[in-house]
């Protein structure tokens, strides 16, 4: 079963001391470990660092990069959007 996060949990996450969470889509990804990796520069995604990042990811990437990464980095689901 997948761990489901609200908006509050995620905006926790915004920095090096507590992690650097982002929301895309209905989806909650852990970036601390992939900030050094991002070929768009750890910078730019550590200002979405706690943020609903939705816009921001579909402008620059596609749904490819989700198919790779995605398992990888995301932790679980946003609370609010959750289907039971
Ligand atoms: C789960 C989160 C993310 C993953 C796994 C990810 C992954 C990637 C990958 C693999 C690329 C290389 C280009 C490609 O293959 O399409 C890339 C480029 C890029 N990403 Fe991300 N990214 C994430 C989040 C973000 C966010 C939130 C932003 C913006 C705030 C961002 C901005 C960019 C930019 C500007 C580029 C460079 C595009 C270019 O050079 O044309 N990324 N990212």
């Amino acid at each position: 079963m997948s761990k489901t996060y609200t908006a509050k949990d995620v905006a926790e996450h915004k920095d090096d001391q507590s992690g650097v969470w982002i929301i895309v889509d209905s989806a909650v990804y852990d970036v601390t470990n992939f900030l050094d990796e991002h070929p768009g520069g750890a910078k730019i995604l550590k200002r979405m660092g706690g943020k609903n990042a939705t816009k921001q990811f579909w402008k620059y990437h596609g749904d490819s990069v989700l198919t790779k990464y995605g398992p990888k980095l995301k932790i679980g689901d946003l609370a609010e959007t959750a289907k039971l």
